[in-house]
Parts: structure tokens; sequence; C-alpha cells
């Protein structure tokens, strides 16, 4: 019935404060307001309706898509809670709290500007911000070709400066050097931060960043040389097609020298290259500060998946029924349990870790400024492993939340089949996943080797300090709560890290051909490249659920036996039990609005089933009793079957 909360039975079961947890999930009391005020503004505001996106041509989407964000940009000035009134938050995360679906307002504001911010030169900055802030102009993040992705040192997109003009002549020489994938590329975006090889006379200096513009500020047509459009339906119906990821090539494009990022390397009006003395790799600042971002994205993705799935679970009653009474909530059986539970713990080990990284990644960027790049390689290895964790981890657990809810789930008004469509390429986008795992792995392999040489390892790697005690290690544990030591879990953590690190170091020697073992050894390397990101994020969290998902590496490296092993699967179900009666509070304190969720099996008020039964209706094909087609196709053959049978 309207009104009543089918889940406050469970509700009244929390053992915490669920406003204060409420705080703890947004970060700060400040923070917690300005989304619930947000999120509530949006809710009430019909120009972001969503439930409509399913039944939409690509086209109507598009342009759907157009009108939100504008409103929303509209919004966050009406509101002043652009970046002059309130840094809080950068304002591609307020207007993705208005716009949750993938825009490309996403790529100006989370590429576009921290490019600029990050690689160009103060008067540069000076320049080009106040536009992009105020988008007088909206840029979007040019790197990926057709022909490269990962190895951007394969780019083929060149930038020759010709002396003569003071300009670097951009230009596409082979299709697999058109740039692809680029999200706000394909039809909105005025401007790009273009990556491409520099070149100055006849000599190749690699890849750097180039500021283009694609379009007329007049009538938004290509410029001159510049070839454009859209890639065309990607995964899923809505999910990522509200975004257009582009194709563009250049046929001798002119820019002048000063559109060159020129923070990391300069190029003279002589047509001298200049590069200071800091490390090349700033030149992919921008796709640090994103991957540090994705994680915290991780965790409200799977927040989002994991409320509908808890909330469900609780509403929904199947086998168990006694003398009619009532059959049992699937959220009490220990198997519903087993698979939702670590989600639920994944959400919030996450959303704490994703805090940590935010603080790592401000410190580099901090000494960055000082000419300090002693943390840049621990940076690096946190963030590209933290991303790949993150996202496998959260792709995988949209999936099994939709396998959680029975059929249900697979219904677009349960919201997990969009949510997982939306989702999913941030296994791929912003570094595929293994392709940063062994970037991880080198990070490890090359610590472990420098050990000899009496170099300390720092941060993340510290615990390799202490090298030959983890290779005695083998746990204490007697009995199961023992499991429930933070020192004991972490030490089992560090342990089978370590191990897997210096098995995998051990087996390179081996190789005359270094490079050619890390290719040998590469699936070795990522397993040890992902013990260790998962001991990051116990080390700020959880632990137990991974280590029974990961038993084998913990005996195979003979930090536990199986007896231990077993004791902390009985330990895992105790906690079940604890967590039980606080799953639907922990899943309301992310605070979400039903309109955010998109979810009927997510209501807040848990009446699941005249909702679902209601929506039904609500689809096109339900418009007409006997469908368009029936006539034409099925009609003629069940009348000729008719025919059949008489005869
Ligand atoms: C609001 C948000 C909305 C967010 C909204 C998000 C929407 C999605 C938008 C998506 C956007 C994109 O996908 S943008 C495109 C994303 N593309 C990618 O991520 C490409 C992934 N590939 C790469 O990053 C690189 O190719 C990589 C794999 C690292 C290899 O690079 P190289 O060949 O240049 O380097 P290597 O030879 O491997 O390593 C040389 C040395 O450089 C170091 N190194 C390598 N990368 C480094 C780095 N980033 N920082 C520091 N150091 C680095 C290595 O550790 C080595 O150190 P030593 O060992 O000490 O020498
Ligand atoms: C939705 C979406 C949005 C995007 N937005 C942008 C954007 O705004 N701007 C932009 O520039 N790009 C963007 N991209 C492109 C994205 O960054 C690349 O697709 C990504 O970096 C992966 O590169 P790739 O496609 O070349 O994959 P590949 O590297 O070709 O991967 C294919 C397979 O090869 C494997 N592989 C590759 N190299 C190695 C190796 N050395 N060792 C072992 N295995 C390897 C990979 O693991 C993978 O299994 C976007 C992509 C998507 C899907």
């Amino acid at each position: 019935m309207e009104g009543v909360d089918h889940l406050a039975f469970e509700r009244n079961k929390a053992q915490f404060d669920v406003d204060e947890m409420k705080i703890v999930w947004a970060g700060s009391r400040e923070d917690f307001e300005l989304s619930d005020r947000i999120s509530r503004l949006v809710a009430s505001d019909p120009v972001f309706r969503k439930d409509d996106r399913a039944a939409l041509g690509r086209k109507e989407l598009f342009k759907n898509t157009l009108r939100k964000a504008a409103h929303a940009w509209k919004r966050v000035i009406e509101l002043r809670l652009s970046g002059e009134f309130s840094a809080l938050e950068p304002e591609a995360y307020k207007l993705r709290a208005f716009v949750d679906q993938p825009a490309f307002t996403d790529l100006h504001w989370g590429m576009f500007v921290p490019a600029i911010q990050g690689q160009g030169t103060d008067e540069q900055q000076q320049k080009w911000l106040p536009l992009a802030y105020r988008m007088q102009i909206i840029g979007c993040y040019a790197q990926t070709e057709l022909g490269h992705g990962s190895n951007v040192q394969g780019l083929e997109t060149t930038a020759t400066f010709d002396p003569k003009t003071d300009e670097f002549v951009i230009h596409s020489p082979t299709l697999t050097s058109s740039k692809w994938w680029p999200g706000g590329l394909g039809k909105v975006s005025t401007h790009a931060v273009v990556y491409a090889r520099l070149i100055i006379d006849g000599q190749d200096y690699g890849v750097h960043g180039f500021i283009v513009q694609l379009r007329s500020l007049d009538d938004h047509l290509p410029l001159p040389g510049i070839t454009i459009g859209d890639i065309g339906m990607k995964f899923g119906n809505a999910a990522y097609n509200t975004m257009d990821n582009g194709v563009l090539t250049f046929d001798h494009v002119r820019i002048p020298r000063n559109q060159m990022l020129m923070r990391v390397s300069q190029v003279t009006r002589e047509g001298k290259y200049v590069h200071s003395n800091v490390p090349r790799q700033l030149v992919y600042g921008t796709m640090v500060y994103v991957r540090q971002k994705i994680v915290a994205d991780a965790s409200v993705a799977l927040s989002r998946a994991v409320c509908i799935a808890t909330r469900y679970s609780a509403v929904r009653r199947q086998f168990g029924s006694h003398n009619g009474g009532l059959e049992t909530q699937v959220i009490d059986y220990k198997t519903q349990q087993s698979r939702l539970f670590p989600l639920l713990a994944s959400a919030y080990a996450f959303r704490f870790v994703g805090e940590w990284l935010l603080w790592l990644y401000t410190d580099v960027t901090e000494r960055l400024k000082a000419k300090d790049f002693s943390t840049l390689p621990e940076a690096h290895a946190c963030t590209a492993g933290l991303k790949s964790l993150t996202t496998t981890a959260t792709a995988d657990g949209i999936e099994e939340c939709r396998k959680l809810c029975g059929g249900h789930g697979y219904l677009c008004s349960s919201g997990l089949p969009e949510l997982f469509a939306v989702y999913v390429p941030a296994c791929t986008y912003e570094g595929d996943n293994i392709v940063l795992l062994l970037q991880v792995a080198r990070h490890l392999v090359k610590t472990v080797s420098q050990l000899s040489t009496g170099n300390k390892p720092v941060g993340t790697t510290a615990y390799m300090a202490r090298l030959e005690q983890l290779l005695q290690y083998h746990s204490d544990v007697k009995k199961a709560e023992d499991w429930l030591k933070p020192n004991v879990v972490l030490e089992a953590f560090e342990a089978r890290a370590a191990r897997m690190c210096v098995a995998c170091a051990q087996n390179l020697s081996k190789f005359s051909n270094p490079e050619e073992g890390f290719q040998e050894l590469a699936a070795d390397l990522v397993e040890a490249a992902v013990a260790h990101c998962q001991l990051i994020v116990v080390s700020n969290v959880y632990a137990l659920s991974l280590l029974h998902k990961h038993l084998g590496d913990f005996i195979s490296t003979g930090c536990i036996d199986p007896k231990q092993g077993s004791l902390a699967n009985e330990q895992l179900r105790n906690l079940y039990s604890q967590v039980r009666p606080n799953a639907v509070a922990l899943v309301d304190a992310y605070n979400y609005t039903d309109h955010y969720l998109g979810s009927i099996l997510g209501r807040y008020d848990g009446n699941v089933y005249p909702k679902l039964y209601e929506e039904a209706w609500k689809d096109p094909l339900n418009d007409s009793i006997v469908p368009d087609g029936f006539k034409e196709y099925i009609q003629p053959l069940l009348k000729q079957q008719l025919r059949n049978a008489r005869l």
C-alpha cells in the first residue's frame, strides 16, 4: 500500500545510528547536506526524469541527455554550486549528481579541464581555464586511436613543428591513427586535448598534449581539415549511448605553437625541444587523476547495486512456510548472505580506500609542485592497481546483485541491467585492467629487486622491508575469533602478497632476458599484483571474504593451513549473522533517493509487487491488446494451421 514502509521491521533491527553512518558515507556533514540537497532537487525536477530512457531511440536519447546536461549546468549556477562558490566537489561530480548517466560534461570537467590544469603552463591555464569553467568552450580528451589505446607510446597522430609559421601541423597519417573513443568528441566538443607525436625537424620526441579547436564556435561545424563523428551504438540500450564517443581525423590542421601543453616540455620559437628534468610520465597525469576518481566511482556504483539487492532480498520471500505462515525472507538464506554481504562490505571498503587514494593523489600533486618526484611511482602503482581491482570487483558485483534478485533482477525496472551496462566499460577505459595490473607488477618486482641494494621500500610496499619475517610467517590462529584481530588478518595478507611477489621475482631471475621472462610469467605477475592491491584495501578495511575467496593462495604460499582456513570461514559465517540485522540500515546509510536508484526492487518503502505490476503496463508493447504485426504474420499462420488441422 502507498505510504507504508514495508521495510520498517528491518530498519527497527539496526544496532547503530543510521544518520551518523550517513555522514560517514558522505565524508562529512557538509558533503552529506550538499549531496542530500542536490539529490532531492533532482528527484523533484521533471527534467531529470529517467524512467523513459529504455524506450527512446539513439537520437532522442542523446538530445534528451544534452537537455539534461544544459539544465543541470543552469541549476549549478542558480544554486551557486559552481566552483566559484563551493569548492566542495569538482563540477564533474556535482553535474553527475544531476545527470547520473554518461554525458559530455564528464569529459569536459573530468579530463579536459584537469589536463590543462596538470599539463598547461600558467599562461595557458590563464587563457583556457576561464573559458572552460564558464563552458564557453567544451572540451574532450582525445588520446586513444583506432589502432592504439593501451600503448600510448604507439600513438600515430603527428604534431609537426613548422618554424616558418611558428605552428604545429596536426595530422592523421594512417587510418589507425584516427582518434577513436574520446567521450564528448562525436557531436558536442568544440575543443580537444589531442595526444600526438611531437616531430621537430624530422625527429620524433614522443607523445605530447595539444589543445586543438575542432568546431566553429559560431555554427558548430567542423573546422577545415577536421573530419569528426560518432563511433556508433555501444553495449546495452540506453547505457553509454547517451555519450557521443567519437572518431576524429586531421588533414594537416595548423595550431599556434603556444597550444602545445608545455608544463612538462617546451618547444622554443626556434624549434628547440626543452625537457625540464621532470619524468616524461607527467604527461600521463590526467589518467592518474581520473583513475583515483574511478575508485570512488566504484564504491558509488557498487553501493547502488547492493542497496537494490539488499532491500529486495529483505522483501522477497521464497519457501520455508510452516502451517500457512510467512515464507522465509531470502536474505535469511546463508547462500544469499555469502554472496551479498561481501559486496556490502566491498562498497564500504572501496569508499574508504577511495578517500585514502584521494589523500595519496593530493599529496603527490603537492610534491610535484615542489619538484619532489619520490612518490610518483607509488602514486602510479596505487591508482593503476586500485582502479583495476575496484572496477573488476564492482562490475562482477553488479552482475551478482542482478542474480541475487532472481528473475525480477533482469527487468529494466530493477535498475540493475542499466547500471551494469553503464558501469562495465570502467574495466577498460582509463586503462585496461590487466595492462594496469602489469604496471603494478613491474613496480613490485622492481621493489623486490632493489631490496638487496639496501633500498628501503616505502608506502604500500613498506611491508616488503620485513621480507625475511614474512617468508617465515605462519598464522598462529587457533580459534575462529582469532580472525577478528586486525593484525592477524593484516599479517596473513602481507605474507601472501610478499610470497607471491618473491616467487615471481625468483622465477624471473631464471630468464636471461628479463622482458621475455616478464611476458612468460605475466599471468602470475598479475595475480601477485592483485594480492598486493587487496592488501592495500585490507590495510584500510575488510578482509575475511577475500581470504575465503583466495584461500588457495594463502594455503599454497604456506601462510595459513587448511584448518585455519576453515576457522576463517566459520568466523565469516558469524560475521554474516552480525551483519544480518543491520543490512537494510547499512544500505539506507548511502542515502540514495528512489529517483537516483531508479529501481522498483530497491524502493525505500519496499512496496515492490504493486509497483512492478503497475510499471509493466507502461511498456509501449501494451499500448495495444493485439500487437502490431499479428495480423500480417501470425494470423495467416494460425489460419493455415487451422486449415491443416481440418484436412
Ligand atoms: C570526474 C571524473 C569523471 C570520470 C569519467 C570517466 C569516463 C571515462 C573516460 C575514459 C577516458 C580514457 O579512457 S582516456 C585514455 C586512457 N588510456 C589509458 O589509460 C592508456 C593506458 N596505458 C598507459 O597508461 C601507458 O601506455 C602504460 C601502460 C603505463 C605504459 O606507458 P609507457 O609505455 O610510456 O611506460 P612504460 O615503459 O610501461 O613505463 C616507463 C616508466 O614510466 C612509469 N609510468 C608509466 N605510467 C606512469 C604514470 N601514469 N605515472 C607515473 N609513472 C608512470 C612506469 O612505472 C615506468 O617506470 P620505471 O619502471 O621506473 O621506468
Ligand atoms: C566507454 C569508453 C570510453 C572511453 N573514453 C575515452 C576517452 O574519453 N578518451 C580516450 O582517449 N580514450 C577513451 N576510451 C578508450 C580507452 O581508454 C581504451 O579503450 C583503453 O585504454 C583500452 O585500450 P585498447 O582499447 O587499445 O585495448 P587493448 O590494449 O587493445 O586491449 C585488448 C586486449 O589486449 C590486452 N593487452 C593489451 N596490451 C597488453 C599487454 N602489454 N600485456 C597483456 N595484455 C595486453 C588487454 O588486456 C585486452 O585484453 C574509452 C573507452 C571506452 C570503452
